[in-house]
């Protein structure tokens, strides 16, 4: 017997309503790249943080033929809680939308109004075809049996390489992954550098470890100068990185040395990688700490996945996927983190939820 209730008309139109808004969820990421492309951000930062649709007609490339169509974007970005519509055709700047403001016009950055805090690099890396691609793939890669699979994620399904071989062979792609990831380490060091100053005292040495371009370790130097920091990376990312003075750049690999530190930084890395590798990398890790006396720690800056509100559950949930599609990682819970440091031979660990949907996780012998 069907004991399901048949759902009234309002249900089953508001159910339907629902749906097309999960269906067409993707156009949100597109209209969100088109406005950051456009500039259309900035554009209302420089009227003073409210434009009116005349206003960014005389400022964007847009030709007149396309303005009513870009009020429709407009309409739908507001929607979504990017821009307010203030009245009729007056788009406001809203907590989301100065994190895309792209130049520093006169608030000295970070504070809201672009500069440090600007996230609009990572926005357009995350929404590039690169991703999209992957993303149209993860239905056939979820039904290839590991034993037989021709690829290992749903990013080498589409494209026929790994991630960086992608970014190795497309330098277009390579320069935005850069750029996305520094976006990135702007905003986390400005609070870093901001809130875990007591996290420095007594410290000499840093090394970032998979710490890209030097974004984050130079901010720290620059913070905090009695640390001589240091950052380890992929030969080919070191080959081609603009060396400055203030932080030391070491070629090598993490599964196999971490140059000898007081902290050991993982930004980013280990939600990059499978349960196996991440203990290869913190073992190195442990050697490198092991060497100083008293012995240092290990920082990691990453996801511990809880539902602290739905909105950081759903970024945490969707950062996950964005994992499964592009690496053998995940995002992971307390419970997984101890797991870890357990049989990488750490003695504990103390988390602080201090960036959002992630947290700083200082990890000790
Ligand atoms: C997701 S990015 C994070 C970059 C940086 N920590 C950040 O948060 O902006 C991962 C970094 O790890 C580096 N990486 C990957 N494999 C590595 C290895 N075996 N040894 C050292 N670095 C590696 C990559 O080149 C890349 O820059
Ligand atoms: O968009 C990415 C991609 C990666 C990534 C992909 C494949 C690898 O072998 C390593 C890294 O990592 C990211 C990441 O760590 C992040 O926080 C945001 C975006 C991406």
């Amino acid at each position: 017997m069907n004991m399901i209730p048949t759902p009234t008309s309002d249900e089953l139109l508001q159910a339907h309503a629902e749906l097309w808004c999960h269906s067409f969820a993707y156009l949100k990421s597109m209209a969100l790249q088109s406005a950051i492309k456009l500039g259309i951000p900035t554009a209302i930062h420089r009227c003073g943080g409210a434009a009116s649709l005349s206003d960014l007609h005389a400022s964007l490339p847009v030709p007149p033929s396309k303005w009513p169509c870009m009020s429709r974007l407009m309409k739908l970005l507001a929607v979504s809680g990017i821009f307010k519509e203030d009245k009729p055709d007056m788009y406001c700047l809203t907590p989301v939308s100065r994190l895309l403001v792209e130049e520093d016009i006169d608030d000295g950055g970070g504070g809201g109004g672009g500069g440090t805090a600007c996230q609009s690099q990572f926005t357009v890396m995350v929404t590039s075809p690169f991703h999209s691609a992957a993303s149209q793939c993860l239905p056939e890669w979820l039904q290839s049996d590991d034993d037989h699979a021709v690829a290992e994620t749903p990013f080498m399904m589409a494209h026929g390489a790994t991630f960086y071989g992608v970014r190795g062979r497309d330098l277009e792609f390579g320069a935005l992954f850069n750029e996305a990831m520094a976006a990135d380490s702007r905003f986390v060091a400005e609070i870093l550098t901001r809130q875990c100053g007591e996290m420095f005292a007594g410290v000499t040495s840093l090394v970032d470890v998979g710490g890209g371009d030097g974004t984050t370790a130079k901010a720290i130097a620059k913070a905090f100068p009695h640390v001589r920091c240091s950052v380890l990376e992929l030969p080919q990312v070191v080959d081609k990185v603009h060396v400055h003075g203030m932080v030391e750049f070491v070629a090598g690999d993490m599964m196999k040395f971490v140059p000898p530190a007081d902290v050991v930084l993982l930004k980013f890395v280990l939600h990059n990688w499978s349960d196996e590798d991440c203990v290869k990398i913190l073992k190195q890790a442990m050697l490198a700490i092991s060497t100083r006396e008293p012995k240092g720690k290990v920082v990691i800056i990453d996801t511990v996945a809880s539902s602290v509100s739905k909105q950081s559950l759903e970024a945490q949930l969707l950062m996950d996927l964005c994992m499964m599609m592009l690496t053998t990682g995940e995002e992971r819970d307390e419970k997984k983190w101890n797991k870890l440091f357990l049989e990488a031979a750490f003695s504990g660990c103390k988390i602080s939820h201090i960036f959002g949907s992630r947290s700083l996780i200082e990890v000790y012998p």
